[in-house]
């Protein structure tokens, strides 16, 4: 038996090796993948039986998933053959971002301006740290829904299983891994973040550098609601792309760190926005929020999970963020109350 001195996969895929196919696999993970995968393997494993190196990538895999259904882990992922390769899209044009097609005038004129009055202008704050606004034109909502369902029909007749938004969301498809990608990145980049600098201080001079980008569904037959939670972001795009629904609202109960995260909310910090087709609402991924039950109807929306590694980094570092957590807000008013007073007593005594 061949001793398989590292285990590692390579940092950089052996474009020269020609993977195997993995075609008649019934296994959990896309044959694809495997395929992918194949070209990371340490050298000494290439000469191996497929079997072998089969049972290796799984493991890799299993261990891997898990922690990639939490934070869908976009570097591993980017490495893969994209899933597009074999996928006909319906709208090849929805790859590439043409602002007067996708946007309403009303945001593209603010994003032009990027000035914080020119955001002011266009949004409302359902709840203090919401900012919703009309984004998407509905001939690209319908179009973004028409390529969903593409998505949904291919993956149904291939019997392929793919990667699902996230642990609660069991519907629904992640955009990044059928080719839009290079789409959402640049939405992010040039129309999301000069909004964030503005409404997200914290990350002001921080750069948004990667994204979560997907679609959720909701309908009878699909998820109805979504519990209670955080995203893993620092910033959280979603936009409502119809179909007709009732119910679906968003509910938010403050925002908090991860320390802080299961702290009690307090009456201010309760808040709802009702979604509407087109419009969007952008907020903290620490904002707590869920989604109450879509009770009749279809609803569709398009989510980006904004992150910026720069942030993260530092945010390792620090333990008081009073700036945007409501409960280091309150503990941090309290001490300073407690400063207070105790400087009275001090000084009425001496
Ligand atoms: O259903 C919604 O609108 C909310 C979805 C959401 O919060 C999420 O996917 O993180
Ligand atoms: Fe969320």
């Amino acid at each position: 038996m061949l001793q398989v001195t590292s285990s590692r996969l390579r940092l950089s895929p052996n474009s020269e090796h020609k993977p195997e196919a993995y075609d008649d696999l019934k296994l959990e993970f896309s044959p694809l993948l495997f395929s992918s995968l194949e070209r990371y393997l340490p050298p000494a494993m290439l000469n191996l039986s497929r079997d072998a190196k089969i049972q290796f990538m799984r493991d890799i895999l299993v261990r891997y998933f898990p922690e990639a259904e939490r934070t869908r882990v976009s570097c591993f992922r980017s490495r893969f053959t994209s899933l597009t390769y074999m996928l006909q899209p319906l709208y090849k044009e929805l790859q590439t971002l043409d602002e007067t097609k996708f946007f309403v005038p009303s945001f593209l004129q603010a994003v032009n301006a990027g000035t914080e009055e020119s955001f002011r202008n266009i949004i409302i704050e359902p709840t203090p740290g919401v900012y919703s606004f009309e984004m998407l034109q509905p001939n690209f909502c319908e179009m973004l829904i028409s390529e969903v369902e593409n998505i949904e029909t291919w993956v149904h007749d291939k019997k392929f299983k793919i990667m699902r938004p996230n642990t609660m969301n069991k519907y629904g498809a992640v955009l990044d891994d059928f080719g839009l990608e290079p789409m959402l990145n640049k939405l992010m980049d040039i129309y999301l973040r000069p909004m964030a600098k503005v409404f997200f201080p914290e990350i002001n001079k921080l750069a948004l550098d990667s994204h979560h980008g997907f679609i959720v569904e909701y309908g009878a037959d699909k998820d109805v609601e979504l519990g209670f939670h955080v995203d893993d972001s620092e910033v959280t795009l979603n936009v409502c792309l119809g179909k007709e629904f009732f119910g679906g609202e968003l509910y938010f109960r403050g925002v908090r760190c991860d320390k802080h995260v299961n702290t009690g909310t307090h009456q201010e910090e309760v808040g709802y926005y009702s979604h509407i087709p087109g419009r969007a609402v952008l907020h903290r991924g620490r904002h707590r929020h869920g989604a109450r039950a879509t009770t009749s109807g279809e609803r569709l929306n398009l989510i980006m999970w904004c992150r910026s590694s720069a942030y993260r980094e530092l945010k390792r570092y620090q333990t008081d963020f009073s700036s945007w957590c409501g409960e280091c807000l309150r503990r941090k008013k309290e001490r300073q109350h407690r400063a207070v007073a105790a400087t009275k007593m001090v000084y009425t005594i001496s």
